[in-house]
């Protein structure tokens, strides 16, 4: 593995539709720079250099104030990069970290004071050689006094077999661009019943309505994802996120445009109230309560 993947399109398009002042790019990530944050010995894919210049240029370019900066898995249980991101955000910027189950309270208050309010656990075998879960919920149960979340990232194909370990979480749950739900079946299939299931089984289990890159193969305008998509953003108002999902890790045979990933939030919430609430108030709750 030596070839570094540009995942991201260097010249998006500026998005026909305006975020709402205040928007929050709720799920983005960083990659490096390597020569100051070198990339897991682990990592699965080893990226272009990604790092916070480019991030809050792009910000601005899409119209967001803010950003929720989720550790990428191709840097571990190292979080500097992301820590470095989010100082760079003059406090425009909190994250969502990668930790190791031996870490101790001193490291966990040093990554609140950096921005940090939750946990990422990974169950995709591509991006993590192993998912722990009972060491999940070991850290689940560490974080619980900070007022943290946690961040899950899986497929749809082993919701099932999640459930118990999501119903024994004791903190509020964010669910990663819905479990990667097959989107071509439309918003009643399995897939989207056993997610709206999910969401019903606790008040404080939240997805973020993203990667329409990743869940429709047939690519812009995204109508599968759109079809799918917009029952659950009316359903569930107050416990949806945005996020664009940039660099697009692993990303490479399309690159997605990000004016174009920014397209599609009136499509999926055809209010401006409903706007409002994914773009600003909902990530603000979980993010930045104390506004
Ligand atoms: O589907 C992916 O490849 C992917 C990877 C990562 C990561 O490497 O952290 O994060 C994501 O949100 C999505």
């Amino acid at each position: 593995m030596t070839r570094r993947i540009t995942s991201w399109h260097t010249s998006p398009s500026r998005p026909r539709y305006a975020p709402p002042p205040g928007a929050v790019d709720a799920h983005c990530h960083v990659f490096g720079p390597k020569a100051r944050f070198p990339f897991s010995p682990k990592a699965k894919y080893l990226p272009a250099d990604a790092g916070p210049d480019a991030l809050l240029a792009l910000r601005d370019y899409l119209g967001f104030e803010r950003n929720v900066i989720v550790q990428a898995s191709c840097h571990g249980t190292d979080n500097a990069a992301t820590l470095n991101a989010i100082a760079r955000s003059n406090g425009k910027a909190r994250g969502i970290a990668a930790v190791d189950p031996a870490i101790d309270g001193a490291e966990l208050d040093t990554l609140h004071a950096g921005g940090i309010r939750g946990v990422r656990f990974n169950f995709l075998k591509r991006l993590v050689d192993d998912a722990p879960k009972d060491r999940f919920l070991e850290i689940a149960r560490r974080i619980a006094p900070l007022g943290w979340h946690v961040v899950v990232y899986f497929e749809a194909d082993i919701l099932a077999e999640l459930r118990p370990f999501i119903d024994a979480l004791p903190v509020p749950v964010v669910i990663d661009h819905m479990g990667r739900p097959d989107v071509s079946q439309g918003p009643n299939s399995p897939d989207m019943h056993a997610f709206r299931a999910l969401m019903e089984s606790r008040a404080d289990i939240w997805t973020k309505v993203s990667c329409p890159d990743r869940l429709d193969p047939a690519g812009p305008p995204y109508a599968d994802f759109v079809r799918a998509v917009r029952p659950l953003v009316e359903d569930y108002p107050d416990r949806i996120l945005w996020g664009s999902d940039w660099p697009h890790p692993n990303q490479q045979a399309v690159l997605p445009d990000d004016g174009t990933l920014v397209d599609v939030i009136p499509e999926i919430a055809v209010t401006e109230a409903l706007r409002k609430k994914l773009l600003v108030d909902n990530p603000m709750r979980l993010y930045w309560p104390e506004y």
